[in-house]
């Protein structure tokens, strides 16, 4: 298996003393609660309170501050200590942030999936084990009927959506920037398929990066509605039209074209598919390419992150697909995603890694 030299220095062998284990051994079993200490200390703002006091807080400071229960914040400030987000002063009996504190503060990715998983995910992964076993997101029927998260997205409850939009955006709006130098500058792009579009962000960024090109967005069509309200504003949405469709139907084309596409542009979109499905999607890409015609591949593939943290959200990321989203997709490994490719008669021309929040973009052509 190939990695990352970070993962590989990280995956490949033991770090930890006997005891440190022993505590990540704790860690994981007191996890769920760990995660709402922390979340509770963000919503009530002890954390930020404690950062703006300049020399810390004490327990009846913070009580008067926040109109809690001192039972309440007792709780929670001990509990901040062993988590490591707190560090106290034992004489002034004061609370300062810790490293971590202030990261859980400061750094929008954990702010992003820490939203995500409560609003999201959280009482969803209570059936991770079932949902594995199925092959199916056994963890969203508390928010309706549907096979997918997908096809219910437009109707789940606005505080959901909104978390799920932001963690989803967060990760691709990152990448736009370079991504845009990737298709319009080293290739002659003027049509082009955003084929899962989504809200149409990337297409409008299309239209207004290049004032020629004319952008398709293929989606489902309750998704497609979303998009076209969204958009309508944006003079230069006159260049982007939507295509509803749904792609897990094996007998659903591709748009064809006159003049044939430039660019088919999938963004985070393939990890929301079986590596089956994938193939059967990619055939159908194929059928509307040319020679000429290049398919941008843009996922986070977990072996190619630089940071370790990075892949160690994506991973965690392959359950919301399993528990939440469908039960059949991940974040996949580069090589997963090679192989669907020259399954479906295609081949990766050249990979750009290392965009925004750890994206890569697999640029593939016709098979040769
Ligand atoms: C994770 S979002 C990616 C959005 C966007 N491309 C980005 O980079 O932020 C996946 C998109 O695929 C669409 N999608 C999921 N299943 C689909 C299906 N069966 N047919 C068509 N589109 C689908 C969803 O509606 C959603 O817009």
């Amino acid at each position: 298996m190939h990695l990352f030299p970070a993962l590989e220095e990280r995956y490949t062998k033991e770090h930890l003393s006997a005891r440190e284990a022993q505590r990540l051994a704790e860690f994981i079993a007191w996890g769920p609660v760990v995660f709402q200490v922390a979340r509770i200390m963000l919503k009530w703002g002890i954390l930020d309170l404690i950062r703006d006091s300049g020399e810390g807080l004490t327990l009846e400071e913070i009580v008067k501050k926040t109109k809690q229960s001192e039972y309440a914040v007792k709780c929670l400030l001990e509990a901040s200590l062993s988590i490591g987000i707190l560090l106290v002063d034992v004489q002034a009996e004061r609370y300062t942030l810790s490293k971590t504190g202030w990261f859980l503060i400061n750094d929008p990715a954990t702010r992003v999936n820490i939203d995500f998983n409560q609003d999201v995910n959280y009482e969803g992964w209570f059936h991770l084990e079932a949902s594995l076993k199925e092959g199916k997101p056994v963890g969203l029927k508390h928010f309706g009927g549907w096979s997918t998260i997908y096809e219910g997205l437009s109707e789940l409850p606005e505080q959901v959506q909104r978390s799920w939009f932001a963690f989803d955006h967060f990760y691709s709006d990152a990448s736009f920037p370079e991504a845009l130098q990737i298709v319009f500058k080293k290739h002659q792009t003027r049509s082009l398929y955003d084929v899962g579009g989504n809200t149409g962000k990337w297409a409008l960024q299309c239209v207004h990066f290049d004032k020629e090109v004319e952008v398709t967005v293929l989606d489902l069509p309750q998704q497609i509605e979303m998009m076209k309200k969204q958009i309508m504003p944006d003079a230069e949405a006159r260049r982007i039209k939507g295509f509803g469709m749904n792609l897990l139907d094996k007998n659903s084309a591709f748009p064809r074209r006159e003049g044939g596409v430039d660019a088919i542009w999938m963004s985070q979109f393939l990890d929301c598919f079986s590596m089956d499905e994938i193939v059967s999607i990619l055939l159908r890409a194929r059928e509307v390419m040319s020679g000429q015609t290049r398919l941008y591949i843009m996922e986070t593939l977990w072996d190619r992150q630089h940071f370790e943290p990075a892949a160690f959200c994506l991973t965690m990321t392959s359950l919301y697909f399993a528990a939440l989203a469908n039960g059949n997709s991940k974040m996949y490994h580069t090589n997963d995603l090679s192989e669907c490719i020259g399954k479906a008669g295609l081949e990766i021309e050249e990979i750009f890694d290392g965009l925004g929040q750890g994206h890569s973009i697999l640029v593939c052509k016709l098979k040769q």
